[in-house]
């Protein structure tokens, strides 16, 4: 091992929402627990807000709670709450990003002058990030670009609530060096989150985003009313064009990824209880019909990498759900995500 590796390493966390706090409790504790290994104190990055006339980071400080994102958790007082996202990152080894990908760009543009050379960054976003001329981009590249550090990233069946009441559940790390796979087990593991590293970040990231469009088909079913076979089958055929949408776009065979926690765990507890689920079942139920072509976009807001067009003819029980997601990506190149569902 080089001696950068076997220096005590500095962990920060860009981020702090839902499953930025849940991961920082874990990754405090971890932290403290293991002296040798890691620095004690963990700066984390938080997008400052005002609840009830008091600072979103001096709450956290004092309480040791983010009280909006994941209220009634604990997490452990060595890990700092800044609004600051340079001070965050100066002299980290290790960078935890856990933003919406929305925010990402920007968030490391803004970070770009201060990340220490040779620091590792962690991507545990799930999306992907569509920008005009370049396309559909991967999140770990972003970072990768922006701050010339190697990325890895870690992706699951997480939902972070259940991860932050210590309900038992695995993951799955992806990082091209495996000098580095040791010290991302010793920084997640714990006895309920249960941690495997291997070395495909595109393959594991892919599926960390592409399981959102089939959740969001899954809550339309929901919202529909179709009942659990039906339900079963979107997986099924989620899974299937996740498989071929990583295999045309990211050129990777590699279909093992998808047998691991990142791939059909996370898919199936997503289309079950998390919000891209929630936000379909919404979508049907607030609106009862959305005509053709009509974009989803304006009423997912982030929580959609692309375009999509849905159509539900209530009278005939017919239902397609597509997702345009690469529209951008190549010209003349147009993979879709459709469900046709009939009764
Ligand atoms: N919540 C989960 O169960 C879960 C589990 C696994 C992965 N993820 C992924 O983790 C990522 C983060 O999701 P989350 O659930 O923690 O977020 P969240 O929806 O709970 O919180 C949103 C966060 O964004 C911050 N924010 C708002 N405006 C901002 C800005 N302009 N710049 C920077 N930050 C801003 C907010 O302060 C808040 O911390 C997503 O990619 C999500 O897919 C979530
Ligand atoms: O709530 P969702 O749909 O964003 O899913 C949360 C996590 O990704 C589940 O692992």
């Amino acid at each position: 091992m080089n001696a950068a590796l076997a220096a005590l390493k500095r962990v920060c966390l860009i981020g702090s929402g839902n499953w930025g706090s849940a991961i920082a409790k874990i990754v405090g504790l971890n932290v403290m627990n293991q002296p040798d290994v890691f620095e004690k104190e963990v700066l984390m990055y938080v997008y400052e807000e005002i609840i009830d006339g008091a600072k979103l980071t001096d709450i956290i400080n004092l309480e040791h709670e983010n009280v909006k994102y994941l209220p009634d958790i604990k997490i452990s007082p060595n890990v700092i709450a800044v609004p600051d996202v340079v001070q965050a990152c100066t002299n980290a080894d290790i960078l935890i990003f856990v933003l919406p990908h929305q925010f990402v760009k920007e968030t490391c543009e803004k970070m770009a002058s201060a990340v220490k050379p040779g620091a590792l960054g962690l991507s545990l976003i799930k999306g992907f990030v569509l920008t005009e001329g370049e396309g559909i981009q991967l999140v770990s590249n972003i970072i990768k670009n922006t701050l010339d550090i190697e990325t890895a990233v870690l992706m699951g069946a997480n939902l972070a609530t259940e991860v932050a009441s210590e309900m038992f559940c695995e993951t799955t790390i992806a990082c091209h060096n495996p000098e580095y796979h040791g010290i991302l087990s010793k920084l997640f593991q714990t006895p309920y989150f249960r941690v495997k590293v291997i070395e495909n970040v595109a393959g594991v990231e892919a599926c960390g985003a592409l399981k959102n469009v089939v959740g969001i088909g899954a809550g339309i079913v929901d919202g529909l009313g179709f009942g659990d076979n039906t339900k079963a089958a979107v997986i099924r055929l989620g899974l299937m064009e996740m498989m071929k949408f990583t295999k045309v776009f990211l050129e990777s065979d590699d279909i093992s990824v998808f047998f691991e926690s990142c791939g059909i765990a996370d898919l199936v507890a997503t289309c079950h209880g998390g919000r891209n689920r929630l936000l379909g079942e919404a979508v049907v139920k607030s609106m009862k019909y959305i005509c053709h072509s009509s974009y989803f976009e304006p009423f997912c807001l982030s929580r959609l990498f692309s375009a999509a067009a849905f159509s539900y003819n209530h009278s005939s029980r017919h239902m397609m759900f597509q997702v345009l997601y690469s529209h951008h990506m190549a010209k003349n190149s147009c993979l879709v995500f459709t469900y046709f569902i009939y009764e």
